[in-house]
């Protein structure tokens, strides 16, 4: 059987511990954001120009969409329902191809490569995770990925394993994914991912079905994985996981970007966010009401905004009526 879910191949049991592209890493700054570098990462490793797509119903969910995405970014796509996030995400990896228009995985045009080999590169973590979960224990549904690289016995169980601890299901190898919770399903497809190791991982909304504590996991299982030099996008409708987690965002309306810029940034373009039906990240938001105060309205986290107000209210103490004048004067 073909793989479609990705992988790199190399059987190399310590890839978890260095980049993806086999570089020495190295901490950089995207967007404002920390992360760690690859001389690969500035790469190019998909590019869109002109992409259209049409179902045959004759939607058409992607109206000419331009973009190129670097090695080593962590990118957070949004919009709202049914503003075409998951048709460009798959056409990422070759699961859909343009109607109009060329995507390039690595150089390579998608029309041109089955998509079992591009999988290599780019995995995929479906929306709904029924849609991938097929195998009667979970070790054989994460064994599966890299049984079809053509792993065999530790190798495999040594990915499966790491997988499966990584998202939290390690006590769950040999239970029928079907028996699990959708939470739980979710995390199971993320692993099947994960053991393939690929360059570029995709997951359509990684927080579904969890609970708090579980999607906190998942976003840290992500992070982690683009700080070690993997490529990751993430389609969300969580504007506070968009600001944490993300050095980028995209915004898709009505099939086309209509937004590309760092989350520090997001306050400059609530307007574009109201139109493609998305609000400002909280922090954001209070960062811009409590402007006035002297708050940085460039703030990319609910810590940076915390940080910024500890530091003003400090110096305020003792200056009661200065505050007292500011706050009237933002009301
Ligand atoms: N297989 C399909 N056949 C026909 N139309 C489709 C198909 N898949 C998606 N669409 C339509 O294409 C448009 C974009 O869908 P898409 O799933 O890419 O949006 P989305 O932004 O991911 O939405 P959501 O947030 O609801 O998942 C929508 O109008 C949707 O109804």
């Amino acid at each position: 059987m073909d793989l479609i879910r990705g992988g790199k191949g190399s059987g190399d049991k310590s890839a978890h511990d260095k980049s993806p592209h086999g570089k020495a890493a190295h901490d950089r700054t995207v967007h404002g954001k920390a992360v760690h570098d690859t001389s690969a990462s500035r790469n190019v490793i998909i590019e869109a120009r002109g992409l259209r797509h049409a179902y045959r119903s004759g939607r058409e969910a992607l109206q000419g969409v331009d973009v190129t995405i670097g090695a080593g970014e962590m990118i957070a796509v949004i919009g709202r329902n049914g503003a075409g996030k998951t048709t460009l995400t798959k056409h990422c990896n070759g699961l859909l191809k343009p109607t109009a228009g060329t995507v390039l995985v690595g150089g390579q045009d998608t029309r041109n490569v089955p998509v079992a080999r591009l999988a290599r590169t780019v995995g995929y973590v479906f929306q709904n995770p029924d849609h991938m979960i097929f195998h009667e224990t979970l070790f054989d549904e994460v064994a599966f990925g890299p049984r079809n690289l053509g792993l065999t016995g530790v190798d495999v169980t040594a990915r499966v394993e790491a997988a499966l601890s990584a998202v939290g299901l390690e006590g769950f190898r040999d239970s029928d994914p079907a028996s699990l919770s959708r939470g739980q399903r979710k995390r199971a497809a993320l692993a099947a991912v994960l053991a393939m190791e690929t360059p570029v991982i995709i997951v359509d909304e990684p927080t579904g079905g969890q609970d708090y504590r579980e999607a906190r996991q998942i976003m840290a299982i992500l992070q982690q994985l683009n700080r070690r030099g993997h490529t990751v996008l993430f389609i969300t409708h969580d504007m506070d996981l968009v600001h944490e987690y993300a050095h980028r965002v995209l915004v898709l309306n009505d099939g086309r970007i209509t937004l590309d810029a760092p989350p520090a940034e997001l306050f400059r373009h609530e307007a574009a966010l109201q139109a493609a039906g998305l609000r400002l990240p909280l922090a954001a938001e209070l960062a811009r009401r409590l402007a006035p105060f002297g708050v940085p309205t460039a703030v990319d986290s609910v810590d940076a905004l915390a940080a910024a107000v500890a530091r003003i209210a400090r110096g305020c103490v003792g200056d009661q009526d200065a505050m007292a004048g500011r706050a009237a004067a933002c009301q």
